[in-house]
């Protein structure tokens, strides 16, 4: 399989602290790759410089073979990267499918008829079509958190990066979404920065562990959960590991 997504030295300081340290992270096309840590471990700043909004220290991203560290983040949306966004991006007072076609024309533009497509097959993907007339606001926190899913899934992208997607949800919910994302492995990339370990081991082809901003350790779901240093770095942190 070839890489899709590469950092090499990647670096994060701010002022005296030094939150991601020299990352080299591989991530071949089709995988589903869970990044976990503890508190602090510099995931989001990771997540932030892959995406374009966090300038990097130092070091590189490369994105199917071509340097994007200096591109800004429409950009990286344009060559295919998309990241779920949080709820508060939602717009509460647009309709659900406004919100969804806002998103697939990030990448889309004005191509009226493929935004309308796109906006349609993600409400479909995601189980929300029937309530695409529905304000946003007044879905529950659950379909949020899904409609954030198909506003990256709008994009149509090649890589699909997810924030903590299942916060907040309740079993079923999880389990409905755990179902989501193994269908959409066919179709794109997929890293998860997710904190619920029982999602990361059941999803995740390959995890990696961030622990003071640099990667700890790598490995199947198995791997990992049987890493005495992975152990040793939630130990105390709070972290459900
Ligand atoms: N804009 C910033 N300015 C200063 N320090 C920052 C900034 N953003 C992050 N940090 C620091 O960088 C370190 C890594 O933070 P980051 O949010 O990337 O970790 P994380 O692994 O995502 O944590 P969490 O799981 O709690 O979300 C932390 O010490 C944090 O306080």
């Amino acid at each position: 399989m070839s890489t899709l997504l590469s950092t090499r030295a990647l670096s994060k300081r701010f002022g005296g602290l030094t939150a991601v340290h020299e990352v080299d992270f591989d991530l071949p096309e089709g995988e589903i790759r869970a990044l976990i840590g503890p508190n602090g471990a510099g995931k989001t700043t990771f997540v932030s410089m892959l995406i374009g909004r966090v300038a990097p220290s130092a070091g590189a991203v490369v994105f199917d073979g071509q340097d994007v560290t200096g591109l800004p983040a429409h950009s990286r949306v344009a060559l295919g990267m998309a990241y779920t966004f949080q709820i508060t991006s939602v717009f509460a007072r647009l309709a659900v499918a406004e919100n969804v076609a806002l998103a697939a024309r990030r990448r889309l533009g004005r191509d009226r008829a493929a935004v309308r497509e796109a906006t349609a097959r993600a409400l479909d993907r995601v189980g929300l079509s029937d309530r695409s007339g529905a304000l946003a606001g007044d879905l529950s926190y659950g379909h949020q958190r899904l409609l954030e899913v198909a506003m990256g899934l709008a994009q149509r992208p090649r890589l699909l990066i997810l924030d903590e997607p299942t916060q907040g949800l309740s079993d079923s919910e999880i389990a409905a979404f755990k179902a989501l994302i193994r269908g959409l492995a066919a179709e794109t990339t997929i890293l998860l920065i997710e904190h619920n370990m029982a999602v990361v081991m059941e999803l995740a082809d390959t995890v990696t562990v961030l622990n003071f901003g640099e990667v700890l350790a790598e490995g199947t779901p198995a791997e990992i959960h049987a890493s005495a240093a992975v152990q040793a770095a939630y130990l105390g942190t709070g972290a459900d590991a």
